[in-house]
């Protein structure tokens, strides 16, 4: 899904909310226990009662992976259901030497491989250019490269001073003269909202991916303070929030109405700036 498309989404949903599906089996509702792969299933319906008010899914992989090759059949299951026209982020945050990198990319972008075909992947830029190259080689796929995270270890290392600056603006300064940019989102949190007018500066037109809102505390209304811009530019993600609103066997409507007060909160906030 190009850029102009996502915004066409955010447009005809009014929304830009982004589900994140990170199930955790010891969350499942009982009632689900009876399904051969409950967690598939938990996913299935949070996605038929949240797919009109949002336009992205974001698995954050770690939650299938722990379950070993069963949890990568629930993640491949779990992509093919999400209905074609809403985006799809492996939340995996990979990044290694280039070989090493081309491998991942397969695993989330070549459907014809691994059955799993992502709009977009997480990854960490430390290891520099030559690492993000091969996600950038799928020239229809988006990287989100990490930021300024929405965790307190962000002061480890990210707001350092590197040369005059720090060292996530030198991250979005840096790739943003890649000449692959304009297949490049970053991750910036919720948690850090006072950031924003800094990092729409150094990344005016670029999407950004916001998690942090819902269960870590993030205002919405602070980050679209500075970080919309003309094509919205903001996916806002909202994960334990939204899948565990509920415990029982009206999870799913429970998710949907925190999907809904989220998706309300957006309708204005992009009426008030003339996006629809
Ligand atoms: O890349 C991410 O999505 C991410 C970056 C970040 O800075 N902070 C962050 O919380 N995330 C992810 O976003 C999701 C947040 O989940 P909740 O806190 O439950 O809404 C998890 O999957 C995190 O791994």
């Amino acid at each position: 899904m190009n850029k102009r498309e996502l915004f066409a989404q955010i447009q005809e949903k009014k929304s830009f909310l982004c589900v994140g599906l990170d199930p955790v089996m010891e969350n499942i509702p009982k009632h689900l226990l009876k399904y051969e792969d409950p967690i598939l299933e938990f996913n299935k319906q949070l996605i038929d009662a949240t797919k009109d008010l949002c336009v992205a899914y974001k698995p954050n992989t770690a939650f299938y992976e722990s379950m070993g090759w069963k949890g990568w059949r629930t993640l491949t299951e779990t992509w093919k259901y999400i209905p074609e026209n809403i985006f799809t982020i492996a939340d995996a945050k990979r990044g290694d030497i280039g070989n090493t990198s081309a491998m991942y990319a397969e695993t989330f972008f070549n459907r014809e491989k691994s059955e799993m075909g992502f709009d977009a992947v997480t990854v960490a830029p430390y290891m520099g250019e030559d690492s993000v190259g091969p996600f950038l080689n799928y020239k229809d796929k988006w990287v989100i490269l990490l930021a300024l995270t929405s965790n307190s270890g962000h002061k480890d290392f990210q707001v350092l001073e590197t040369g005059g600056q720090k060292l996530y603006e030198t991250v979005i300064n840096t790739s943003s003269g890649w000449a692959t940019a304009d297949q490049l989102m970053y991750v910036v949190g919720a948690t850090r909202a006072e950031e924003f007018k800094q990092v729409r500066k150094l990344a005016p037109d670029h999407f950004l991916l916001v998690p942090g809102v819902g269960a870590q505390g993030g205002s919405l209304a602070d980050v679209c303070e500075y970080g919309l811009n003309d094509s919205c530019g903001l996916l806002v993600n909202s994960s334990r929030g939204i899948i565990y609103a509920g415990k029982g066997e009206d999870f799913a409507e429970r998710a949907r109405e925190e999907a809904l007060k989220l998706q309300q909160e957006m309708e204005q906030i992009l009426l008030s700036a003339e996006l629809i």
